[in-house]
């Protein structure tokens, strides 16, 4: 006769496992002194902040979008207005050259979707 058993899986991290040990500063950094290691680490918090504030500008840019883009189509229009979209590519363009035209095409696609 033949006897299944069941495999008990083993844990994915053993309980006596160590953490790996954090990467130096050095190796975090791509820095090749302390100085400059430590000097990284600061504008990399500052870049992190910055990042999150860009994040909440986007969401409430997309909010407030939303909020426009209803509006018009409750009225009977389309989602799209591309006139519109046309100002805020050369806005951006204008501001930032041709990578602030593909920033503001992500953000447009972010704000109504894909058309
Ligand atoms: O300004 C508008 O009419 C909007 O609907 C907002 C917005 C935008 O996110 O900037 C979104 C969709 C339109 O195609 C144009 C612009």
């Amino acid at each position: 006769m033949t006897t299944l058993t069941t495999a008990t899986p083993a844990p994915a991290t053993p309980a006596t496992a160590t953490p790996a040990p954090a990467a130096a500063p050095a190796e975090r950094t791509g820095a090749h002194t302390p100085e400059a290691a430590e000097m990284i680490g600061g504008e990399r918090e500052r870049i992190d902040a910055l990042d999150d504030r860009i994040i909440g500008l986007v969401q409430e840019r997309m909010a407030v979008s939303a909020v426009i883009q209803e509006s018009r189509i409750t009225s009977g229009g389309r989602r799209v207005n591309l006139s519109r979209e046309m100002e805020i590519l050369g806005h951006y363009s204008d501001a930032l050259g041709k990578p602030g035209t593909a920033l503001a095409m992500t953000l447009l696609e972010l704000c109504r979707g894909r058309v």
